[in-house]
């Protein structure tokens, strides 16, 4: 039993407005690599910064488009985790909760969670590099990536990449979220990929209580109240 500071148990008793900020630490314990992880087998001597850009797609579209048909094989045989369940148990009970994530997989949803804000796309939809036409999804062992109907452009995955410009609707969903939020929970990130990372900091300035969940340390540990350890393990036993 973890004992848990009374100033975060007394909180969490009162608050109505919670947001849950997620990064690829929450699923590690799904099995997925996190960022930070090497990757494994022909991905190994690849860095996920060096290929999730444009540039690299342009460069090579066939290598870009082999490595998201890979991470997608590989997420679609994980499961969420006690970390994912414990968020959506807490939305069911307190309606006013946000989830807001970083992460391109759909654990998350599978955990109940209505309509977490995906800040950096989701690696299931597609959509056409050229017109940006939404592209339906295809096999997930299709080596080469399909051309669009409407202007015959490459099939890209629906992400944003490194240098490219978040899409405007989520980011204002988070802001807002952020602004009135009495506690946020910043969950399995390094948080150091911008401009995500500004959310719980935009949250803790407009007077929320910054509550960090991750076994290592991060640039939020100075103005947080850190709970060091996996969120599989410390989330059911905080919010259940
Ligand atoms: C590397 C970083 C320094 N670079 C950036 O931030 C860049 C550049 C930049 C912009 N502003 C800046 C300001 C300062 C410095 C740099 C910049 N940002 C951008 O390029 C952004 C776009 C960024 C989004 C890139 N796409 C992603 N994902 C989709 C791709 C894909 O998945 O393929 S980012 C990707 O990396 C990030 C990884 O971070 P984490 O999720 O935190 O994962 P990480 O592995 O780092 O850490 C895991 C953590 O979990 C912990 N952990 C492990 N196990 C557990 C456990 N069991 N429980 C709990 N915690 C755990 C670990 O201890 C660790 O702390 C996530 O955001 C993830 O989504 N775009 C943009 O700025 O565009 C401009 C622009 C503006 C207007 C108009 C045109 C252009
Ligand atoms: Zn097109």
């Amino acid at each position: 039993m973890i004992d848990f500071p009374t100033e975060l148990v007394e909180a969490l008793r009162a608050a109505k407005r919670v947001l849950f900020f997620t990064g690829a630490g929450v699923s590690a314990e799904s099995g997925l690599p996190t960022f930070r992880d090497a990757q494994t087998g022909l991905w190994a001597s690849y860095k996920p910064q060096d290929l999730a850009t444009p540039e690299a797609f342009a460069r090579d579209p066939e290598t870009v488009w082999r490595w998201y048909q890979w991470r997608r094989r590989v997420h679609a045989d994980v499961a969420p985790n006690p970390a994912h369940h414990a968020i959506a148990g807490f939305e069911a009970r307190l309606p006013e909760t946000v989830l807001v994530t970083q992460n391109v997989d759909r654990l998350h949803e599978l955990a109940g969670s209505a309509a977490p804000i995906h800040l950096h796309g989701s690696v299931f939809r597609n959509k056409c590099a050229q017109c940006g036409t939404e592209m339906p999804e295809v096999p997930h062992d299709l080596e080469t990536p399909p051309r669009c109907d409407t202007c015959g452009g490459l099939c890209r995955p629906d992400i944003v990449w490194f240098g490219e410009a978040l899409p405007q609707e989520p980011w204002h969903a988070a802001m807002a979220a952020a602004q009135r939020a009495e506690i946020v929970f910043s969950i399995g990130t390094s948080a150091t990929v911008h401009p995500a990372a500004r959310i719980p900091l935009v949250a803790r300035d407009a007077g929320a209580l910054l509550v960090q969940i991750n076994p290592e340390p991060t640039p939020f540990d100075k103005i947080a109240l850190n709970l060091r350890g996996p969120a599989g393990v410390v989330l059911p036993e905080l919010v259940e």
